[in-house]
């Protein structure tokens, strides 16, 4: 079992620790390790990701499923944010997303336009930021400039950059599409060389890669590419996304060697909340299990 190296708390400053402390010893299972929900789908996918389980679509359903559950945190848009969190404020960590956009149109280009701001996460009693990155993407020159500008105000503020790192556009496609190993242990890395403090990537997948110097072994094991891509975010905090719904012991076995390779966490949705109520909360505990055999002592280093 490998632990996280740690996030330094000597150049985080007195709010990113404060925060950050919260959401990884105040809330959850307070062992370092981190279970978020995200709810950001009804802007990213539209409300058909709500059709299974009809009550997630309403905000305070899902802020409460993440209190009851015992998340870490839950990530929503702006305005979810103003109009639901403060009914809820301080039970569960707020994660602002701070950019977001539709899936209407085509991907070829993406970018993922700013809806607020660090200050408005300040306003609503945030413990941290979110911000897409579409790693790849013909418009990441762009990207990257208001990444920076988003790190710059994180800095100021206090507040922890958690950066979802995507693999987009036509040459991740020719590589091996957006969940190969290659892609998604370029975008750990990459978040972590901008400046993330947490990045969200999906689970890697070897036997995904082409088109790319043999370093990026098909025949790896799923264990050796999760193992190598917490690696390349080193000491930017990993968190692994859930994706689409799967069978719970897929999912399960996901987590069980996200943590073996030393992840913090996981970020789950659909997997969570694509369910019933009361499958929700025991999926949840299953996770739980899981995330209490891998305690993070030295996750926040002060
Ligand atoms: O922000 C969107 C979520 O990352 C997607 O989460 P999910 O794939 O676990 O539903």
């Amino acid at each position: 079992m490998k632990t996280q190296p740690g996030i330094n708390g000597a150049g985080l400053g007195p709010g990113k620790k404060t925060r950050l402390n919260r959401i990884l010893r105040q809330h959850g299972l307070c062992n370092g390790t981190a279970m978020f929900l995200p709810y950001d789908h009804g802007l990213e996918h539209g409300p058909r990701d709500f059709f299974d389980n009809p009550a997630v679509s309403d905000p305070a359903y899902t802020i409460r499923l993440a209190i009851e559950g015992g998340f870490n945190g839950i990530a929503v848009q702006i305005g979810l944010a103003e109009k639901f969190y403060w009914d809820y404020a301080g039970e569960v960590p707020l994660v602002l997303k701070l950019n977001g956009k539709t899936d209407i149109p085509p991907d070829a280009e993406a970018l993922s336009p700013l809806q607020a701001s660090v200050a408005d996460a300040v306003r609503l009693g945030a413990d941290a930021v979110g911000y897409t990155l579409y790693v790849g993407s013909p418009a990441q020159e762009t990207d990257f400039r208001q990444l920076r500008q988003v790190r710059v105000d994180a800095q100021r503020f206090g507040m922890p950059l958690v950066v979802w790192a995507y693999p987009r556009g036509a040459a991740i496609e020719a590589k091996g599409g957006r969940d190969s190993f290659y892609a998604v242990d370029y975008a750990a890395r990459t978040a972590s060389e901008l400046g993330a403090d947490m990045v969200k990537v999906n689970f890697p997948h070897p036997e995904k890669t082409s088109g790319v110097k043999d370093a990026y072994r098909r025949e790896f094991s799923p264990q050796q590419a999760i193992d190598a891509v917490v690696r390349s975010a080193n000491r930017t905090l990993l968190l692994v996304s859930g994706g689409e719904k799967q069978g719970d012991e897929a999912m399960l076995e996901k987590a069980r060697q996200a943590m073996e390779a030393g992840a913090t966490g996981l970020i789950f949705g659909r997997n969570v909340w694509q369910r019933e109520h009361d499958e929700s909360l025991r999926f949840v505990a299953h996770l739980q299990d899981i995330l209490a055999k891998y305690p993070q002592p030295g996750t926040l280093q002060v």
